[in-house]
């Protein structure tokens, strides 16, 4: 069974006759499981509409989307659901943490809706933080919280429990560079124990830290290329300089 996302022939119309926009154009990706894209291109070339397709929060006009070898259009209502909701992270700029609820509470609330009990939630909530070295500050507020802190907080979020999939969207959109950069490096090491990401970004210096940068234009992957630093984690664990 192949691990990861694989989007074949993908095209996504919004609009009708002379409103019409073709968001994608025949797009086919496969992100494999343990391996971080990063998607780059100008305002509307897709990438929104890209990572909401293979989260399967939106459905493709055309084209299918397979997570983990299954295609996501065979699936009954509830199943992908379930699929959103256990196999699924999401990371976005805004869409952030509860601000009534610590870290600890934020991260282990998707375990709770699941049906996982208190107190395990609990633990594997905080051995989820501390991935993203946020163990200290689990019980603080996320107004207590820097900008670069919170968003490590949603990525432990995203990757609590047992995700396969995590899709970011512009996380590093509000930090500085120095933010931006550990938020990249968790990214990437989350999806080294075996999570297929993707991640879009505006600026090429953060996309380096993925394993493979795609480039869309109008809809359509116009370039790939592999950073210097994700040949390197071919060779060896944290390849970046
Ligand atoms: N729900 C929608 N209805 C109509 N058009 C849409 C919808 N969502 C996206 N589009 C259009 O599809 C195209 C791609 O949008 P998308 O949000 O994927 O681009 P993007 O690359 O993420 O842009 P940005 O960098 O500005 O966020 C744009 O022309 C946009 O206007």
């Amino acid at each position: 069974m192949m691990q990861g996302i694989e989007l074949e022939g993908v095209s996504k119309t919004f609009g009708a006759d002379e409103s019409e926009v073709h968001a994608l154009q025949n797009v086919s990706l496969t992100i494999s499981a343990g391996e971080l894209v990063a998607v780059m291109g100008a305002s509307g070339s897709g990438k929104s509409t890209l990572l909401t397709i293979a989260g399967s929060l939106e459905e493709p006009s055309s084209g299918t989307v397979k997570i983990h070898g299954r295609d996501v259009s065979s699936m009954s209502k509830n199943e992908r659901a379930r699929l959103r909701r256990r196999s699924i992270g999401y990371v976005f700029q805004d869409l952030n943490l509860l601000a009534g609820l610590t870290a600890a509470e934020n991260v282990s609330l998707p375990l709770e809706l699941d049906g996982m009990g208190l107190k395990a939630a609990r633990r594997t909530a905080l051995a989820a933080l501390d991935r993203v070295g946020m163990a200290e500050r689990a019980d603080r507020f996320p107004d207590q919280l820097s900008g670069g802190e919170r968003q490590r907080v949603a990525i432990a979020r995203a990757v609590v429990g047992q995700r396969d999939v995590l899709l970011a969207d512009e996380p590093t959109g509000a930090l500085d560079s120095v933010n931006g950069e550990s938020v990249m490096r968790i990214l990437r090491s989350a999806c080294q124990d075996g999570v297929a990401g993707v991640v879009v970004t505006h600026d090429a210096q953060l996309a380096s830290w993925a394993h493979r940068v795609i480039f869309l234009r109008d809809g359509r992957i116009v370039d790939q290329t592999v950073p210097a630093a994700g040949v390197d984690s071919l060779l060896s664990d944290d390849g970046h300089p």
